[in-house]
């Protein structure tokens, strides 16, 4: 469903740093330039369909810039990532949302854009306001939606969307004890459905509940691809609380 191989990701440190005038005329040769760094480097995995993968790291080692890559909102500097089918990509709370469009538009926008017809999005627009709880702000610029409620309203699009590889960003942090549970429920149906999916998250018994395989990444590396109790387990005694 999706090859990854050789990845690496280069991002500047500092907006404001230019070129020295040796880094010109070195051309393209040098390997990295000055304020450069790989924020992910020599990721290689393959997904089969289905598989549900758990995303764990530290903060900044890499687990957001590795699924925008899938998503295809990123390119990488080195390396390929092919993915054989559609995504739905929850990641970023606002990700992919027009804030000056009301929640409406915003709907309508974001499943038209994967490919639902008029009709599919008329059929099914009532239901996803009705499972984020947004019937009371359909007609507000999604700007001024708190920022829970964004959450609640992306993820019951997304969600909705028939495409075959679900990518979750820690998002399910941000929503209330209720609206998690509509979320899980949510998620297993589509694992049921051998939707493939990849879940970042900081919450063990998230990961634990729908992740068979883990990858763990550190520095921008893929540190272990294995079972999800192995991971866990050696990215906790690695960095013990
Ligand atoms: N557009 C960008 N420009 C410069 N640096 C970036 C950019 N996006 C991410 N980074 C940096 O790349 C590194 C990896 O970031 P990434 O968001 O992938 O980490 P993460 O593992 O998802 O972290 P978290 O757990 O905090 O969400 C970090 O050092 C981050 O500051």
């Amino acid at each position: 469903m999706i090859t990854a191989k050789d990845l690496g990701v280069r991002f500047r440190r500092n907006r404001g740093s230019r070129r020295s005038f040796k880094d010109l005329f070195s051309g393209g040769t040098r390997r990295s330039r000055p304020g450069e760094f790989w924020a992910l480097r020599d990721v290689s995995f393959d997904v089969r369909p289905g598989e549900a993968i758990g995303v764990v790291g530290r903060n900044g080692q890499g687990k957001s810039t590795l699924l925008k890559l899938v998503a295809g909102v990123l390119f990488p500097d080195e390396g390929t990532v092919s993915v054989r089918a559609g995504v739905a990509p929850l990641i970023e709370l606002t990700g992919g949302f027009v804030g000056d469009l009301t929640v409406r538009d915003n709907v309508q926008l974001t499943a038209g854009l994967h490919g639902l017809s008029k009709q599919k999005i008329s059929e099914c627009f009532d239901a996803i306001i009705d499972f984020a709880g947004a019937a009371e702000v359909v007609d507000t610029p999604f700007k001024h939606l708190s920022s829970g409620m964004k959450v609640r309203v992306a993820f019951a699009v997304v969600s909705q969307l028939d495409e075959p590889v679900l990518l979750v960003d820690e998002v399910l942090a941000v929503g209330d004890r209720a609206f998690r549970v509509k979320c899980y429920a949510r998620i297993e149906e589509l694992l049921a459905e051998n939707r493939t999916l990849f879940l970042v998250s900081h919450n063990e018994r998230d990961l634990r509940r729908f992740c068979k395989r883990g990858l763990y990444l550190n520095g921008g590396r893929l540190i272990l691809d294995g079972p999800i109790e192995e991971v866990i387990e050696r990215y906790n005694s690695d960095h013990p609380a």
